[in-house]
């Protein structure tokens, strides 16, 4: 490993230089969103590091971070395909990975019309409303017996429920029991995808799979395709059986579609589901984690809630707007626990110059979203939990602030955001109105362990396990 440093106006890579800190190169295994970002404090808002055959680069300032995903948003915008994903062939499907081509956009395109646009979401509200009726049922039980909930449970069987209402008109998960099954698989397929793998680096070693990421995903991935796979079959039954379709949902839409073949669907369902559900997951889980810490933060939610939509009442979409101490409690919980730390990593498809260095095709490009949320010159106050810093402003996460940008930006942005941040003021605006929630060991707010974990996402290391009381 060759730490290449980071002056100005030098050709990437100059070094090898030493490396800093051989504590930080520990780090760089387990924790690398941290130990990139004291790195950054030291040598600037762009680093080189050499492993084996690849060059990555690392920024972590807005301004650089604009130059990656808005100047330079075309030599940006293919994507550092890891080895993890080569199992059944995902990387020549999936829309998360497939370089810009017009498979790419076709794929973008029919996941907008049937998921994403603002007139399907509008349509299809009530399945949310349904959803999120039963995750305030499942709560309100678990109320009544006085037991703590876990709350990323909690989230991730709404979550994933919706998705697959959605797509195939059932819930894939029925109780609260088997949704550590379906979780497991998802929190692994991230793992793996996140861990430093030397077969990304030292290409000889892509067939021997030294430490087994291929293989291990190859049979987390199997286990959701073929569930896909099944339905798939299933309806097709049905529409032999019964001469057509009636559901009005995406895979009736999808088996229509020429241009859709079975596959294609399975790996569209599979990136859809593992992008969608461990993401909301772990973004709601921090925002109830700061949120039980923090009694101002939390009574100031409450109260707009209850003045705006009544107390104890779950969240419409259409109060939403009105709702902006609750957005922002959003938007700070992004800024200091953004749930892909680095986006999706980029690959250079030419060579690039930004910010005085030459970023040489081929070369890695994260944008460690972390740092940027965490620096002290970009942010006042960074390191607390303040929602109230976002209250006068116009930033938003839709990739045009460069300071906040949790969910990419460019051609490449994350096609799910409007769906999901509907999903997040839904749960999380119903979790605090319809309930008074204490932690489960004391009922003290104050010693939660608030380690995170990274994997391609950034989730709590503990789980939120917290005990409801509903609001009357
Ligand atoms: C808290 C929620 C979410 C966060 C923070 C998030 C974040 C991200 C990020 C950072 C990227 C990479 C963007 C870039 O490289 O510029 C991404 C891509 C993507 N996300 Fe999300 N995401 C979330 C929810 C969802 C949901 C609910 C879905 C779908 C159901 C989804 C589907 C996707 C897909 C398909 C891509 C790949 C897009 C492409 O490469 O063209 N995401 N997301």
């Amino acid at each position: 490993l060759q730490w290449v440093g980071s002056r100005r106006r030098s050709k990437l890579p100059p070094g090898p230089y030493p490396l800093p800190m051989i504590g930080n190169l520990v780090q760089l295994g387990t924790k690398p969103h941290q130990s990139l970002a004291h790195l950054a404090q030291i040598h600037g808002p762009i680093m080189s590091i050499k492993l084996g055959q690849v060059t990555t680069i690392v920024v972590s300032s807005p301004h650089m971070a604009k130059e990656v995903l808005q100047t330079h948003d075309r030599s940006f915008s293919d994507k550092a395909v890891p080895q993890a994903v080569h199992v059944h062939n995902h990387h020549n499907h999936s829309v998360a990975f497939l370089p810009v081509s017009p498979l790419w956009r076709h794929l973008r395109k029919i996941s907008n019309q049937n998921l994403f646009s603002n007139n399907t979401l509008d349509s299809n509200q009530n399945l949310r409303r349904n959803k999120l009726h039963d995750l305030i049922n499942d709560i309100h039980q678990s109320s009544l017996l006085g037991e703590a909930v876990d709350i990323g449970k909690a989230v991730f069987k709404t979550s994933i429920n919706l998705l697959s209402n959605t797509m195939f008109s059932l819930d894939l998960v029925h109780s609260a029991g088997s949704v550590g099954d379906f979780k497991d698989l998802v929190v692994n397929i991230m793992e793996e995808c996140g861990r430093p793998n030397l077969a990304d680096f030292f290409p000889v070693l892509k067939i021997i799979d030294p430490q087994g990421i291929r293989s291990r995903n190859s049979v987390y991935a199997g286990k959701i395709i073929h569930t896909f796979r099944d339905l798939i079959h299933q309806r097709l039954k049905l529409r032999e059986d019964q001469g057509l379709d009636s559901n009005n949902d995406m895979l009736n839409t999808l088996l229509n579609s020429q241009e859709m073949n079975q596959t294609m669907i399975q790996h569209l369902a599979l990136t859809l589901f593992v992008a969608g559900t461990d993401t909301i997951t772990s973004t709601l889980e921090w925002a109830m984690a700061e949120l039980v810490q923090n009694e101002k933060a939390m009574s100031k939610a409450k109260q707009e809630l209850e003045e705006i939509i009544g107390k104890g009442k779950p969240v419409e979409e259409s109060d939403i707007a009105k709702l902006p101490y609750l957005q922002a409690v959003i938007k700070e919980t992004f800024r200091l626990h953004p749930s892909v730390p680095f986006l999706v990593p980029r690959k250079a498809n030419t060579n690039v110059e930004i910010g005085g260095y030459t970023i040489p095709k081929g070369a890695h490009v994260l944008v460690n979203v972390w740092a940027i949320g965490r620096n002290s010159s970009v942010w006042e106050n960074a390191k607390v939990f303040s929602p109230e810093r976002f209250l006068n402003t116009n930033i938003d996460v839709k990739g045009g602030n460069y300071e906040l940008t949790p969910f990419g930006g460019g051609r490449r942005i994350c096609l799910g955001l409007p769906l999901a941040m509907r999903m997040l003021y839904l749960m999380l605006g119903s979790l605090v109105n319809c309930f008074n929630w204490k932690l489960e060991e004391d009922g003290m707010n104050m010693n939660m362990n608030m380690e995170d974990k990274f994997g391609i996402s950034l989730r709590k290391a503990e789980p939120v396990r917290v005990i409801p009381e509903k609001v009357m």
